[in-house]
């Protein structure tokens, strides 16, 4: 007699999970991410079809005909079907939310490099790299590798003297040597990744699902639900019900759906990581051959500064920007990458001119960098085709035109390849626009007189605008377009949304300078332009020596409504944005990440001084955020 006991454990346990999480990661999901849980779908449930058969045709273990509806294939229950589906579902939904704050390709080990003796910046440096290093340390993860493989074969061993010995060792022996055979090769390919990895990355898939499972099947198991046979089982429970074949049997299929996710990020981590030797575009279904040549690429090929340069960068963007940090991780592959370069390029120079300790050495700092950046550019487009990241210590760049180490490794690794070079001097333009304040040193000699204040009419504001913020936005959208040069948009309307691009890059700058007016004040700065202060009998010199002002305030909520309408006028563009590689979602979320802090300034209205970034509240941040990436 059928019965709906099975079909009701998944309609209380796993369907409403497996909805929850779904829902969860539905704004940050990729189609690589689809890609990834269809093929470890297929590959769960051909696999495990006949080894389940096998083993209820042996009565391992056996459902009372009142508990299944009685459909099955190759003697399967169709509710166990679903359960192997179910589960590799939840388990892979769980490692792709937990992955989604890292970038592979950061994460793949490196041959170990002899470094000269750390000067005291480079030590320090060293030490905040500590997280990678100490677990990318080479030797130690041979090691564990090694360890790891012992360990795995020895389980396969045993399980197969316990499958041939029978009895109660059988359920156990056919498990270990069912699993371990394809654990221990995904740990042969990929165990460097998945040891260098966060632990969090690795154990929450495992974990979390497990002991969920260990749970939904102790009470199947209490209401007999399904049955384990005595004489083919060992009789020892973990807890009361549940058997210590079950429980092995969940850890361990989560130990391969999480091990099978991990070595999906492996290959993808360096087919993404290197163009210079995958030089062709990566969809975001890449073939079956190309993923095995990635897994299948020795760490000796890998190399190394690329991937210690992208880590420096990430670092940057995360340690100095918690909106487009949260933004990075809905981009998808290179184009999440070549955007942290951009932002850390983009970051590294600014800091050069604001940190330099005087403005004649800032000065100094912008004509090497303009050289460096016209140099390499030329370079570049001559050797186009034979472009390679040198495994020097050392960036070629930093060595020849004397920059600090930092900026010249971001401009090695910025794809200038594929970018118009006007925008990255009109970056440079801001920057100089920058050292026409009035210097606030009074040992200095020339002192800028009050009239001279840089930004002096709207037009000023609006070309300051577009050097610092609308050229990344132009950047940004390059790169959007090279990786996903969509078919159906006409050069007439990439022209247009770049246009709307650069001005919403405007629109995002009078936001920062609106946040930023006492502290630019400290440093000199005055951004509100001269003529909208003379309205109000202000002067730059009279907002520098102290910011919070009636008029200021004002001219801010002037400054502030201008940015919004600005936003309003342009961001329909996003809209016309491929949607490919996350590009559509990602820079929505950028932009009301930004345009956020601009609501928040208007709501606080009277609220100054304005210090830090600290304007929109991090769960304010977040909750916009997602909502940006589900409209
Ligand atoms: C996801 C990701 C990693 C994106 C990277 C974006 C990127 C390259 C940003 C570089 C920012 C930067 C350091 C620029 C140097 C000059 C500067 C300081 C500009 C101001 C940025 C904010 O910097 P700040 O460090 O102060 O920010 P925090 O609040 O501390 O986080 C700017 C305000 C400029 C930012 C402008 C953009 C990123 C361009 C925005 C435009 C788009 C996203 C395109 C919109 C597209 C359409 C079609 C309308």
């Amino acid at each position: 007699m059928a019965g709906l006991e099975y079909a009701i454990v998944h309609t209380k346990y796993t369907i409403p999970v497996a909805l929850l999480i779904t829902i969860l990661l539905q704004p940050f999901k990729t189609s690589v991410d689809n890609y990834k849980i269809t093929c470890l779908l297929i590959i769960a449930v051909t696999s495990t079809i006949p080894w389940d058969s096998y083993l209820l045709k042996n009565d391992v273990w056996d459902y009372p005909e009142d508990a299944v509806i009685g459909t099955t294939f190759w003697k399967i229950p169709v509710e166990e079907l679903f359960f192997f589906v179910i589960q590799t579902y939840i388990t892979s939904l769980v490692c792709i939310l937990v992955s989604k704050s890292i970038i592979p390709t950061a994460f793949l080990p490196t041959l170990p490099v002899t470094p000269p003796s750390p000067s005291i910046e480079e030590a320090n440096l060293r030490l905040q790299k500590k997280k990678y290093l100490v677990q990318n340390d080479y030797k130690r993860l041979r090691r564990i590798g090694l360890f790891g493989a012992i360990f795995i074969a020895s389980l396969v061993a045993i399980g197969a003297k316990l499958v041939h010995s029978g009895g109660q060792g059988t359920y156990m022996g056919l498990i270990l040597v069912w699993a371990c055979p394809v654990i221990f090769f995904l740990w042969g390919l990929s165990h460097q990744y998945i040891l260098s990895v966060p632990y969090k990355n690795v154990l929450i898939p495992i974990l979390l699902p497990t002991s969920y499972l260990w749970f939904v099947d102790t009470l199947a198991l209490k209401n007999g639900t399904w049955v384990i046979n005595p004489d083919k089982s060992f009789g020892i429970k973990l807890w009361k019900y549940l058997d210590i074949e079950e429980a092995v049997f969940f850890l361990i299929t989560n130990i391969l759906i999480t091990f099978g996710q991990l070595a999906f990020d492996h290959t993808l981590a360096v087919i993404n990581g290197f163009p210079e030797i995958f030089n062709f575009a990566i969809p975001s279904w890449p073939p079956f051959s190309v993923m095995v040549r990635g897994l299948s690429m020795a760490v000796r090929n890998y190399t190394p500064r690329r991937i210690s340069n992208l880590r420096d960068a990430i670092m940057k963007l995360q340690n100095k920007s918690r909106s487009f940090s949260l933004a990075s991780s809905v981009f998808e592959g290179r184009l999440r990458i070549d955007l942290v370069l951009l932002y850390a390029f983009c970051r590294n120079a600014d800091d050069l001119i604001d940190e330099a300790e005087t403005r004649e050495e800032a000065q100094k700092a912008l004509a090497k960098l303009s050289e460096a950046i016209s140099n390499t550019f030329s370079y570049r487009r001559s050797e186009k085709a034979s472009f390679k990241i040198e495994n020097n210590l050392k960036s070629s760049i930093s060595m020849l035109y004397n920059l600090p180490e930092e900026m010249a490794s971001s401009l090695e690794m910025l794809p200038l390849e594929v970018l118009p070079v006007k925008p990255i001097q009109g970056l440079l333009e801001g920057f100089g626009m920058d050292l026409r304040f009035p210097s606030t040193d009074k040992t200095e000699k020339k002192q800028v007189p009050d009239g001279e204040f840089p930004i002096r009419t709207e037009s000023d504001l609006k070309r300051y605008g577009y050097c610092v913020a609308g050229t990344v936005a132009e950047l940004l959208l390059h790169l959007v377009f090279h990786h996903y040069p969509s078919k159906g948009i006409t050069k007439k309307e990439r022209a247009e949304i770049i246009q709307a691009g650069v001005n919403m890059g405007i629109a995002l700058q009078y936001i920062n300078i609106s946040r930023d007016i006492a502290k630019d004040a400290l440093m000199g700065r005055c951004y509100i332009p001269s003529d909208w202060l003379a309205e109000y009998n202000l002067t730059p010199a009279m907002v520098v020596e102290k910011a919070d002002r009636h008029g200021v305030r004002l001219l801010r909520r002037r400054l502030l409504r201008s940015a919004i309408e600005i936003y309003h006028q342009n961001r329909s563009a996003i809209e016309k944005l491929p949607t490919h590689g996350g590009a559509r979602k990602g820079v929505r979320g950028a932009v009301e990440n930004y345009v956020e802090i601009g609501r928040v300034l208007l709501e606080r209205d009277g609220d100054m001084p304005i210090w830090n970034d600290e304007t929109v509240s991090k769960s304010r941040r977040l909750w916009v955020f997602v909502k940006a990436l589900c409209a």
